[in-house]
């Protein structure tokens, strides 16, 4: 008679990072890089947002974060970029977008990588606890200097230790970047895309520059 193995086979792990993008900008590409080999990922979804209800600003056209999220992340093994939040009607529910991915990969562990700011507000979120329900939050600290602020002073990390919710740090050195702080650069400084490049990738830097984005910070 056949012996059952005793093997079991590992669970192929999933990652899915969402964001405005708007834009891209280095500590993004270290987060989703961490998070890649920390979490032993099998593959990335990086989504940016479509509608996002809990920005009071409007983000910039899709594409255009589409096409920076690309040049950003593209050349990261296992990513993908997945523009489904960004084709589907309404706000941008991670409750919704965990659901698809838990149907499209059956049997997978689910990892949501995100940063502290978004700890600490994710009991803001839509049904977070189904999020909670459907995956690990894997998260990397973050200044709590952010905005617009972000570049400046010294850097402090947020503190976590009053979270009562479950989940897994990533280590990451602090990256003092904000996409706010991207935008309210290229809005205020005169010679820009050179000092620039301290703040997203190149690619992202001359992608900005060709498409005149960011002139009038909000
Ligand atoms: N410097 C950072 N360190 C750690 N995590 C970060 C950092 N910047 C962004 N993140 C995380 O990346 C995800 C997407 O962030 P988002 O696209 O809103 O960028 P942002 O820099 O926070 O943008 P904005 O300044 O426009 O609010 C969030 O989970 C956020 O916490
Ligand atoms: O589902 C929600 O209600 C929800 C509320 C706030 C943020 N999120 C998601 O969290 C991710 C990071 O958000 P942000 O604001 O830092 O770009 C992005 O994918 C958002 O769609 C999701």
């Amino acid at each position: 008679m056949a012996q059952a193995s005793t093997m079991t086979a590992r669970r192929p792990r999933v990652g899915m990072f969402g964001g405005a993008f708007d834009p891209p900008h280095w500590a993004h590409r270290a987060l989703a890089d961490v998070a890649l080999s920390q979490l032993g990922l099998d593959v990335l979804h990086i989504l940016p947002t479509g509608q996002a209800w809990h920005k009071a600003r409007v983000l910039s056209p899709a594409q255009h974060r589409v096409n920076m999220c690309q040049l950003a992340f593209g050349d990261l093994p296992n990513t993908r970029i997945d523009e489904r939040e960004i084709h589907r009607a309404g706000p941008s529910y991670t409750a919704d977008t965990l659901k698809e991915l838990a149907a499209e990969y059956p049997g997978a562990e689910l990892f949501l990588v995100l940063g502290a700011d978004q700890l600490l507000a994710f009991k803001s979120w839509v049904r977070w606890p189904e999020v909670l329900a459907q995956a690990t939050l894997a998260v990397a600290n973050r200044a709590t200097n952010i905005g617009a602020d972000a570049t400046l002073g010294p850097q402090q990390e947020t503190d976590l230790s009053g979270v009562d919710l479950p989940f897994r740090r990533l280590d990451m050195p602090l990256q003092n970047i904000s996409a706010t702080a991207v935008r309210a650069h290229l809005g205020q400084t005169i010679s820009r895309s050179d000092s620039l490049q301290v703040l997203v990738p190149e690619a992202v830097a001359s992608y900005i520059s060709l498409h005149h984005l960011y002139q009038n910070p909000s």
